[in-house]
């Protein structure tokens, strides 16, 4: 495929990086992250939680397998914006079904090769992620560009989980025989999540984020499940979250969910400067010291004491998981209610295995309130 033109990413602190057109020409605003995984390129690019975020990928050859029909979590791609620093000149996979730049054209994503990845990471890593644009055709000098920049949203304060969420509910159905009945809230879920309950004998009721209390209720779950998703966590409503604990429902969530079940716990979450992205992160379990390494995607983190358990509305509670990287809080569980999250990914796409048990600790769960 041949590019040709120019483009900018211009950085919310003035810092430009010069490139050509990767994907669809135009122009592209949302907040900078970068992202370490290896591969998995087209689940990152499909995962709902990466809306408004124009994603930077530090591996430096992007695009070698291709796209195919099986790997995306979700019907389109979320990113606002890409940033590679080489994209393969060839597709190389017995599964490709298509390349990669077409894909991002068909999709209307703009995106922008460019050399300066490593920089462009220390950049983010010392100063924070920030918001940024890509234009494929700067005609406006880059003091407009940037003064455009400055005037587009903040991540902080941005209520996202609407925006991706399914608009009507639909059902996953076990495979197997069925075991459980799981009402699972859509706040950005990757499809790979209901499949890992299904593989376990959950039918899972996926319910858009506007779902009540009583619409859960009418399903008689043995569980309720919080989805990943994007946006500022500070801004959810945990009413319906609280009436879940309140009734005694088995809880399990995930990421997004993980800091809804902190804030509806009475913690607070906060932005951490550049946030974890990637598929090797250590995380380890606090009460048995196995160490998973796990597939992450945030950046808020649940504020949560360490030195023990702390109390809730709901009986005491516990940070069950930290990051060996930078100590952050990756998993919450109530100690007398069938309650827990993580901060991470244990539907694995793409990613490690390792935390895949955690799908096997909730259906335990949900079969001990059960009996
Ligand atoms: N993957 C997620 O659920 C991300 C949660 C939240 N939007 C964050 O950035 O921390």
């Amino acid at each position: 495929m041949s590019r040709s033109g120019l483009a900018v990413l211009v950085l919310e602190d003035g810092r430009v990086f010069h490139g050509v057109p990767y994907g669809a020409h135009g122009e592209t605003f949302g907040e900078i992250v970068f992202t370490t995984g290896m591969t998995g390129y087209q689940e990152t690019l499909t995962d709902p939680s990466y809306h408004r975020q124009i994603v930077a990928m530090t591996a430096p050859h992007i695009g070698n397998t291709g796209v195919n029909d099986d790997d995306p979590e979700s019907s389109k791609v979320w990113v606002a914006g890409y940033v590679v620093r080489e994209p393969s000149r060839v597709v190389s996979s017995w599964r490709a079904t298509g390349d990669l730049e077409t894909y991002l054209r068909e999709q209307g994503v703009v995106g922008i090769a460019l050399r300066g990845t490593r920089a462009l990471t220390r950049h983010l890593r010392e100063r924070g992620v920030m918001r940024a644009g890509i234009f494929t055709r700067p005609v406006q000098p880059i003091a407009r560009l940037l003064e455009r920049v400055r005037h587009s949203p903040r991540m902080e304060g941005a209520a996202l989980a609407g925006q991706v969420s399914a608009a009507e509910p639909y059902v996953v159905e076990a495979i197997g025989a069925k075991r459980f009945t799981v009402a699972a809230i859509d706040l950005g879920i990757k499809g790979m999540t209901p499949r890992r309950m299904a593989e376990r004998g959950c039918k899972v009721h996926v319910l858009p984020a506007t779902a009540t209390f009583e619409q859960i209720q009418a399903l008689g779950p043995d569980g309720v499940f919080y989805s990943n998703g994007p946006g500022d966590p500070a801004t959810a409503d945990v009413s319906v979250l609280r009436q879940v604990l309140a009734a005694n429902i088995p809880f399990f969530g995930i990421c997004f969910g993980n800091q809804l079940l902190g804030r509806a716990l009475g913690l607070a979450t906060y932005k951490l400067r550049y946030g974890h992205r990637g598929i090797n992160h250590p995380v380890q379990d606090r009460r048995t010291g196995k160490v998973d390494i796990s597939a992450h995607n945030h950046g808020f983190a649940v504020d949560a004491p360490l030195d023990g358990p702390f109390d809730t509305p709901y009986g005491p509670a516990e940070v069950s998981h930290v990051d060996l990287n930078d100590g952050c809080v990756e998993g919450l569980r109530l100690l007398r209610a069938p309650a827990f999250s993580v901060q991470y990914h244990p539907e694995a796409a793409a990613g490690p295995h390792d935390a895949s048990t955690l799908f096997d600790d909730f259906c335990e769960v949900m079969s001990r309130a059960q009996t």
